[in-house]
């Protein structure tokens, strides 16, 4: 009975997914209308716009992403119907690279940015997990159990699969990279992490480190310091508070900077400025160029819509945008997790690995994986 836990449509046609059902935060529908391009390409949708659309755009900015239209009134059937108690049962987990591979290239990427002859500030360096499990996974099921963390913003949609079937982004997201209401904005970068401990003494313990730790200060001021450098032209009036701020989910802490702005002109289109602001040193590192090399030479996997962005834009140009974090990419019966952890000059290797495992925590748990797979 647990086999037939997914009960919606697994067959759109290759190159779209019309008819299927797509979550984010309070919002769902089933979407009816598709259009593909690149962030920067698509950065004049939305204004014009007969009504609002929903996508998600990859890490790489020049690959296509996704704006999608939605039937708002239906109610995604899965996610009355997913069964929670029907868990597909984890077989096996492949670490991409390995932790000791992952160590090795914090630590060569450290060296770089603690050599002065070199422009390279930050890098994010992230790992994979690849799960097969014994029956398909249900997306929504695992999108609910995720959703359950007041702190982020879990989302469920589907994205055009090489194969019949789609294969869905999963994930719940604490990162907000751009919210437009009218001519106010807001961004809301998160770098610089802990692992919570479940004692509260430990935990309470684990946050003050963080919020004096020198590495993890540095590795948020390169982030907050970029935001201001590509909103500030946009702005009348840009506030960013001096330190950062303590922010949560349910696993983890981080410093997180709430940085609001009053723009110039009100018919700045919002994926004008998402497309300015994407990707963020708090997924890629800086300067960017150097980053992106850093990563590409590091990483033995595509990130594709990890570390991307996904949210919404409206027909007066408004919209809320979330960094793709703590995500898992699904299709049919296996999973792809991704966590990645910002590293500069004093990054220590064996840390950066307890720090992205530690990110794996809240969609393990959603996945049923134990902590010995
Ligand atoms: C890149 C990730 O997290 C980012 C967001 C918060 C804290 C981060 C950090 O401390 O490195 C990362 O910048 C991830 O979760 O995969």
């Amino acid at each position: 009975m647990s086999d037939l836990a997914i009960s919606y449509p697994m067959s759109a046609p290759e190159g779209a997914c019309l008819g299927l059902p797509l979550r984010l935060g309070a919002r769902s529908g089933i979407i009816e209308e598709s259009i593909s391009g690149p962030l920067s390409s698509l950065a004049a949708r939305g204004a014009g716009a007969a009504q609002r659309l929903f996508g998600a755009f990859p890490f790489e900015r020049d690959l296509p992403g996704w704006l999608y239209g939605l039937r708002p009134e239906t109610e995604p059937a899965p996610v009355q119907q997913a069964r929670i108690d029907a868990v597909a049962r984890p077989l096996a987990l492949n670490r991409l690279p390995s932790q000791d591979r992952y160590a090795e290239a914090v630590a060569a990427v450290a060296a770089q940015v603690a050599n002065p002859d070199t422009p390279l500030r930050k890098a994010v360096l992230a790992r994979a997990l690849d799960l097969r499990t014994d029956r398909a996974l249900d997306p929504f099921a695992v999108a609910q159990r995720l959703g359950a963390d007041p702190h982020v913003t879990a989302y469920c949609l589907p994205l055009p699969g090489a194969r019949r079937a789609a294969r869905w982004l999963v994930g719940a997201t604490p990162e907000l990279l751009l919210r437009k209401t009218g001519t106010a904005i807001r961004s809301h970068p998160l770098a610089g992490s802990a692992r919570r401990r479940a004692d509260a003494a430990e935990d309470a313990q684990a946050k003050a480190a963080l919020l004096g730790s020198e590495k993890d200060n540095v590795e948020h001021r390169v982030v907050v310091e970029y935001i201001h450098d590509i909103l500030a032209p946009y702005c009348a009036d840009l506030a960013v508070p001096e330190a950062p701020q303590l922010d949560r989910t349910a696993s983890m802490w981080h410093l997180g900077t709430c940085i609001d702005g009053v723009l110039r002109d009100p018919e700045t289109p919002c994926l004008e400025l998402l497309a300015a602001l994407h990707p963020t040193p708090a997924v890629a590192g800086a300067p960017l160029r150097e980053a992106l090399q850093a990563i590409a030479g590091s990483e033995p996997f595509d990130r594709e819509f990890y570390a991307g962005t996904l949210g919404w834009v409206d027909a007066s140009n408004d919209g809320e945008w979330h960094v793709t974090l703590r995500c898992a990419m699904i299709e049919g019966s296996t999973a792809r997790l991704f966590a990645g952890a910002g590293i500069v000059a004093a990054s220590d290797p064996r840390e950066e690995v307890a720090e992205t495992r530690a990110k794996f925590i809240a969609m393990r748990r959603a996945l049923g994986i134990s902590e010995g797979l």
